[in-house]
């Protein structure tokens, strides 16, 4: 059944909107009925970078809207579609668009996205997002190889694996010090310096955060003595996720914004910046992703 708003089933509402794996099974078989594509990649583009769309040849779109149980995406540069296509001869599905914590959703509720594609039988998940440089040696427009995340809200418990576990989908306790992919790493390292990225293209670590507030210059100053090197406010649920049902994953983070870490400064972070950002980095984006996507 579509959701008349997405706000309503969830808002205010702590391990509330779980789905079961039968629930699962019958969310994806739904969407495969709809779609010729049998994809075994996945891609979920963050802010501003949902340009990757244009990329793909033979495109069915479904609305997430009219998907069961998918959140919809609230926020201006996240257009709410699953795009289906073939990029580099290879059947790919597309995530234009992800749902956050700050939009009221729960974190079962954001990730249902993934395990559906882990039971259309995704096996490679691309994960990117637009993020704040901590680390002081990135430029805006960088784009961060992922090699660990730091989930900040999981100190609190905010872990979409907290609740039953259902072992069809992973184990009770998921190892999470491997996250992302050294074989992508290096894969998106190598054919980043191919392609004459070498000079913009770094590697670190991701905070999440919950937003949708930026962070104070204390909190970035925090970040940065915790080994932080980029801070986001997505990204992370789905790659634990993911991470816990065995999917071999990539995560990118497009450097949007140098985060403020002088208390005297006058630069303050916006949303608009980031998708200008988004904007001026899209065909580089695009490029290397879809080199990687030819070489797997
Ligand atoms: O979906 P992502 O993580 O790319 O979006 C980032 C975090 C906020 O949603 C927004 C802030 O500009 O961009
Ligand atoms: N902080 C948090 N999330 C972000 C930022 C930032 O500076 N830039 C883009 N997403």
């Amino acid at each position: 059944m579509p959701m008349e708003n997405g706000y309503n089933e969830v808002s205010g509402v702590v391990n509330g909107s779980k789905y079961s794996y039968e629930d699962v099974q019958r969310i994806a078989q739904s969407v495969l009925d709809r779609v010729k594509c049998r994809p075994h990649i996945g891609i979920i583009c963050g802010s501003g970078l949902g340009g990757l769309a244009e990329v793909l040849g033979d495109k069915e779109i479904i609305q997430y809207e009219d998907i069961e149980g998918f959140p919809v995406s609230t926020v201006p540069g996240h257009a709410g579609r699953l795009v289906f296509g073939s990029l580099q001869g290879k059947q790919v599905v597309l995530m234009q668009g992800r749902a956050h914590l700050y939009e009221g959703y729960d974190v079962h509720k954001i990730i249902l996205p993934v395990r559906v594609m882990k039971l259309m039988e995704v096996r490679i998940l691309f994960v990117t997002n637009a993020a704040g440089g901590i680390n002081q040696d990135f430029n805006v427009g960088d784009i961060m190889i992922i090699k660990d995340h730091f989930n900040m809200p999981g100190f609190a418990a905010v872990n979409p694996l907290v609740g039953p576990n259902d072992d069809r989908f992973g184990p009770r306790f998921p190892p999470a010090s491997q996250c992302y992919s050294y074989r992508l790493r290096k894969l998106i390292q190598e054919t980043g310096e191919k392609l004459g990225m070498k000079d913009f293209i770094q590697n670190g670590v991701y905070c999440f955060l919950g937003g949708p507030s930026f962070e104070t210059v204390t909190e970035c100053r925090f970040l940065k003595v915790a080994g932080v090197d980029a801070t986001g406010m997505s990204t992370v649920p789905e790659v634990l996720v993911a991470n816990h049902c065995g999917m071999e994953v990539c995560g990118i983070s497009l450097i949007t914004n140098k985060c403020v870490m002088d208390y005297d400064s006058k630069q303050v972070a916006n949303h608009e910046e980031v998708l200008e950002t988004g904007e001026k980095r899209a065909k580089d984006m695009q490029q290397l992703i879809s080199t990687v996507v030819a070489d797997l």
